[in-house]
């Protein structure tokens, strides 16, 4: 049978974390994962508020404790006071992969000016693929779409299950033997 894959999604929201309103973000990273993934998943989902060192804890259990083999957050990768997403994901990272915040930014930006402002990051903790998306719940498909393509074979390069996608949505590329 083929291995279960554990997807972390991580909402990073002073205001959602307390209420406030509704986590929309989360779930719309839920929904994708549903739409698009046709290998077996669970998925494991939290919601904090902006502290660095909750948020690094978050993301250290789900990588460590867990074992999810990808973490998406969402949230707190904007330039104001609170917002530290990145840095929390750096400090946890031992690599970081500088092409997913580039691709993404670069995408958004076809959207909206204002998407130089977000910071997000991707990186490597162990067997685990960390993204950042931002918190906006309309920028979440935009940059998922960019960098999907690339998710399934980089899970496979750091040791994870094999990945598939529906094809018509996303077509996941692994380069040839
Ligand atoms: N999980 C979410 N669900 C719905 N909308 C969100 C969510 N996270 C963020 N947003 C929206 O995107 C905007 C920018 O996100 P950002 O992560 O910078 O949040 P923020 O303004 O710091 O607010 P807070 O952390 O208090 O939720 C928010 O002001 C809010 O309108
Ligand atoms: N695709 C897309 N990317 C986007 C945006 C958006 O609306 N769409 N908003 C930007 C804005 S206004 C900010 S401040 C940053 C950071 O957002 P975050 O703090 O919610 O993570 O993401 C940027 N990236």
């Amino acid at each position: 049978m083929q291995e279960k894959a554990k997807i972390g999604v991580l909402t990073i929201s002073d205001r959602a974390s307390r209420g406030e309103y509704e986590d929309i973000s989360g779930k719309y990273i839920i929904d994708y994962l549903n739409e698009v993934l046709t290998s077996p998943f669970e998925v494991i989902y939290r919601i904090v508020p902006d502290e660095r060192d909750i948020i690094e804890g978050a993301l250290i259990h789900m990588s460590d404790v867990e074992n999810c083999c990808l973490i998406l957050t969402t949230g707190g990768t904007g330039p104001a006071p609170r917002d530290v997403t990145p840095e929390a994901t750096q400090a946890v990272c031992e690599k970081i992969l500088p092409g997913f915040g580039e691709l993404m930014r670069s995408v958004s930006l076809a959207q909206v000016p204002t998407a130089i402002l977000s910071r997000q990051l991707a990186g490597i903790r162990g067997k685990t693929l960390i993204i950042n998306l931002p918190g906006k719940p309309q920028s979440i498909k935009v940059c998922l779409d960019a960098v999907f393509p690339a998710v399934p074979y980089c899970i496979d390069l750091i040791g994870g299950p094999y990945i598939t996608t529906d094809e018509k949505k996303i077509k996941a590329f692994r380069p040839p033997k």
